[in-house]
């Protein structure tokens, strides 16, 4: 049997269980790197995947993200060297229901997704939520039967997932913090996360998360379609935006438990639980390319122009899931950062436009340049495909006003999830969840100012 030392350069976690919230994390820095990391020396076979015996009596199993025959370069999986295969970490299951989480296709009849949407920050609720359960689905788009399309959600959580466990072989979930941290257990290690942190976790990938600060809320991209991946920078060059290395991995981390168990799992949009007697968080190691990762928006090199005009918001893409049309994605993930404007002679904030992919936002914090008033932090905007907006009559007013000094735009970060499908609201978001029946009223001051008279007003 292989006896193999951990290489220096991989940080070695102690799985021991020494406090409510678990392992302390470490990570491995890269994007879509083949990485390998092991929570006990030795526990990766060396020259080979799946050798006769695996060290400390492991089971090997690959995990795969994309089909095995996806050209080289689109090749995603990885190897987990673990406790128990993860064929008993399922037993019968029994369908449950979360009612508040749905999937594409949802369209409701009585409800109209056409029309300019804002809502306050879904308040908490009464009862006892864990992550999973206090999952509330604003939006959905496309089809989860054909792997197309996206949901957008708010969660809202205050219970501790301790021995539940989920996957979703629908989706990757990317995860926005907005209030209180996460602290992620995943089959690949720990992850915390906190607001102006993302994360997301794989398809298929079994996770839990628990509540340092005993409540958390804020937004998930659920993604049916192709992985996220780093956006095409064309001229842009090398460097900036999101730079790979900002991209960080959890080191392997893992639970040897032997308590009774629930293992929840969203497939083609319903709900399974199974019951087990243990922990299935049981990987020791793995290597491989198909793994979850965390990303610090504040790390996200800005670039824009320094000269004039407001550049499309393509410029700020974090992370894009494809489709096979180029350029056209199933989703983008877009922040609005803090960040110079120094642009002259121009209307600073986002012009008013229509355009043919549909736009939900999210304010993590601060204000939006666009909308100084009414798109609170934990709020949400959704302006569909071919819906009119730009910003507010406020946001007109100064921005036709102000000098062309070079500012800094401070106190700020909002993000978009912006897709090629219309976006359908679901039945919480149009009777729940706290709409603002007056967003619309933001523009009304917008009055005619045409005289006929050439030359500038
Ligand atoms: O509508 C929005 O506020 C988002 C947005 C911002 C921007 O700078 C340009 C276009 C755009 O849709
Ligand atoms: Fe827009």
């Amino acid at each position: 049997m292989n006896k193999q030392q951990p290489p220096a350069a991989f940080a070695h976690t102690d799985s021991a269980h020494d406090s409510r919230y678990g392992v302390t994390p470490g990570y491995m820095p890269g994007f879509g790197n083949d990485f390998e990391t092991e929570a006990l020396p030795g526990a990766i076979p060396v020259g080979r995947n799946s050798p006769q015996r695996v060290n400390y009596g492991l089971y090997a199993e690959q995990l795969s993200g994309s089909p095995f025959t996806a050209p080289h370069g689109s090749l995603e999986r990885s190897w987990m060297y673990r406790i128990r295969p993860s064929v008993k970490h399922v037993g019968r299951f029994r369908k449950i229901d979360l009612p508040h989480w749905k999937t594409a296709p949802n369209v409701i009849p009585d409800v109209t997704s056409l029309g300019q949407y804002r809502w306050d920050p879904v308040p908490f609720p009464k009862e006892r939520l864990t992550f999973i359960e206090g999952m509330r689905t604003m939006t959905t788009a496309g089809d989860v039967h054909t792997q197309v399309g996206m949901a957008s959600h708010v969660y809202l959580a205050n219970a501790d997932m301790v021995d539940d466990y989920f996957y979703s072989a629908d989706s990757e979930l990317l995860i926005v913090p907005q209030h209180g941290r996460l602290a992620i257990s995943t089959e690949f290690g720990r992850i915390d996360l906190e607001p102006l942190e993302i994360c997301v976790l794989p398809r298929g990938m079994v996770f839990k998360v628990a509540l340092p600060d005993g409540e958390a809320r804020g937004f998930v991209c659920e993604n049916y379609g192709a992985k996220y991946t780093l956006p095409n920078r064309g001229p842009i060059g090398a460097n900036c935006l999101a730079n790979p290395r900002d991209f960080k991995t959890p080191v392997a981390a893992f639970e040897d438990k032997e308590t009774p168990s629930r293992v929840w799992i969203k497939w083609c949009g319903q709900f399974h639980v199974t019951e087990i007697d243990h922990s299935p968080l049981d990987v020791v190691a793995w290597h491989g390319n198909y793994a979850p990762y965390k990303y610090d928006l504040r790390t996200y090199a800005a670039v824009g122009s320094i000269t004039f005009d407001h550049p499309d918001p393509s410029i700020f893409t974090v992370l894009t899931a494809p489709t096979a049309e180029e350029g056209t994605a199933n989703i983008d993930f877009v922040i609005f950062p803090e960040r110079w404007l120094p642009q002259e002679d121009t209307f600073r904030p986002p012009w008013y436009h229509k355009n043919i992919m549909s736009e939900l936002m999210g304010n993590i914090y601060g204000q939006y340049d666009a909308k100084p008033q009414g798109f609170a932090p934990g709020g949400i905007s959704l302006h569909n495909c071919m819906l009119p907006h730009g910003p507010d009559r406020n946001a007109f007013d100064k921005a036709t006003t102000d000098s062309w000094e070079p500012m800094k735009l401070k106190n700020t970060m909002s993000f978009m999830f912006e897709t090629r499908f219309p976006q359908q609201l679901t039945e919480f978001a149009a009777k729940e969840a706290p709409l603002q029946d007056d967003y619309i009223d933001c523009w009304d001051g917008l009055e005619k100012k045409f005289d006929g008279t050439p030359g500038l007003k």
